[in-house]
């Protein structure tokens, strides 16, 4: 049996020539958001480099009253990698948020621009609503999700960032299917998405959009990578016997079947002491890799249901229900 590893010694190479850590720390705002700034410390101390967060998670204050101790106590801006994302409602207008965002983290770059969705919200200038609705609760669009292209010149606003900044080292998406790729890519203007941030997880392999990320030189994050609230990937059996088996936890477990198989795992939790110990992985075999994966090719299950993701291409599958995108 292979020794587990060092998650944070582990990095991929990005395809314009820069870095990305294997294990990140997601920031989606817990009950009392200000608790992400003890997370962001505890992470950081115990050895994590990428912060992953969003304009529209409300965190990006806490993460940076955290780094700004963080800098106090000596760690360096050039050690840290940070991701933030500009949200469908600022599609007009990306660098507007980028700017909010460095604004409250405290920071004048960050290492990855995503774009959050391919989609478009028809909002205020400052992106408000964050999610509009009609009085039906139906999501306002500022183009068709299915057939509308703005979600392109959305992405090509966020790479002029890139082009003509210094406020974003890499930039990438999120939320892409295939279809939407197939789209994006022959009107890139420059950069193509050095990653694709996407659900993914062993109910969830989804081998034909890593395959196209792949060939196309696009790395995958995986988010949700317990499967969101509640946690139930770590409740699959076969993932508890492996756990046993490397005598690591579950969620150890969850993370080394993406960062073994080359991608980027992102966990969340509000346990610092589940933060702390996710810095270790266990080293899973070919075999073990391809048994969590057929977990999710027998019965698929898509746990991040915000209605915007309808009609992008993803399959859905029974079972898996319309959230209120709250
Ligand atoms: N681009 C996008 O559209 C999206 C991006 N993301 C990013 O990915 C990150 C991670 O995904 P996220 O959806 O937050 O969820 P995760 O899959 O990381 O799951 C987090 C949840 O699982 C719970 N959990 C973890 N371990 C255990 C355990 N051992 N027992 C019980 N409960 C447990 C946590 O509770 P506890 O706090 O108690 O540990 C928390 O509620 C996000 O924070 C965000 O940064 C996520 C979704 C969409
Ligand atoms: O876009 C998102 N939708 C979500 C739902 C749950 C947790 C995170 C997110 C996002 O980042």
């Amino acid at each position: 049996m292979a020794p587990n590893k060092i998650a944070t010694d582990i990095k991929f190479d990005l395809n314009d020539g820069n870095q990305i850590p294997a294990l990140g720390l997601g920031t989606v705002p817990p009950e009392d958001p200000s608790e992400v700034k003890q997370q962001v410390i505890t992470a950081v101390k115990a050895g994590y480099r990428l912060i992953d967060t969003a304009w529209y998670y409300g965190t990006e204050k806490y993460i940076g009253e955290a780094l700004k101790e963080l800098f106090a106590d000596g760690y360096k801006r050039e050690d840290l990698y940070i991701t933030t994302k500009v949200w469908p409602s600022l599609h007009d207008n990306p660098e507007k948020s980028l700017d909010k965002s460095l604004s409250d983290l405290g920071i004048e770059y960050v290492d990855l621009l995503l774009q959050h969705w391919p989609v478009c919200f028809k909002s205020d200038e400052n992106g408000e609503p964050a999610v509009p609705k009609d009085g039906n609760g139906n999501v306002i669009f500022d183009d068709d999700p299915a057939s509308g292209t703005k979600f392109i010149d959305f992405y090509n606003k966020i790479e002029d960032i890139k082009l003509n900044t210094n406020k974003a080292r890499s930039v990438g998406v999120s939320n892409y299917s295939i279809p939407k790729l197939k789209q994006l890519l022959p009107k890139i203007k420059k950069f193509i998405p050095v990653l694709n941030q996407i659900e993914y997880h062993p109910q969830l392999p989804q081998q034909d959009l890593v395959d196209f990320c792949q060939e196309h030189g696009i790395l995958i994050e995986a988010y949700s990578p317990v499967g969101s609230t509640g946690a139930p990937v770590l409740k699959l059996p076969y993932v508890k016997e492996l756990a046993n088996k490397y005598e690591v936890t579950v969620n150890q477990v969850a993370n080394a079947y993406h960062i073994n198989d080359g991608r980027i795992s992102i966990p969340r939790s509000s346990n610092l002491e589940r933060i702390k110990a996710n810095v270790v992985i266990p080293q899973l075999s070919k075999e073990e890799l391809k048994t969590l994966y057929q977990i999710g090719a027998d019965k698929p299950k898509r746990y991040i249901n915000d209605p915007w993701g309808y009609g992008l291409g993803f399959e859905w599958w029974e079972g898996d229900t319309l959230s209120k995108g709250e």
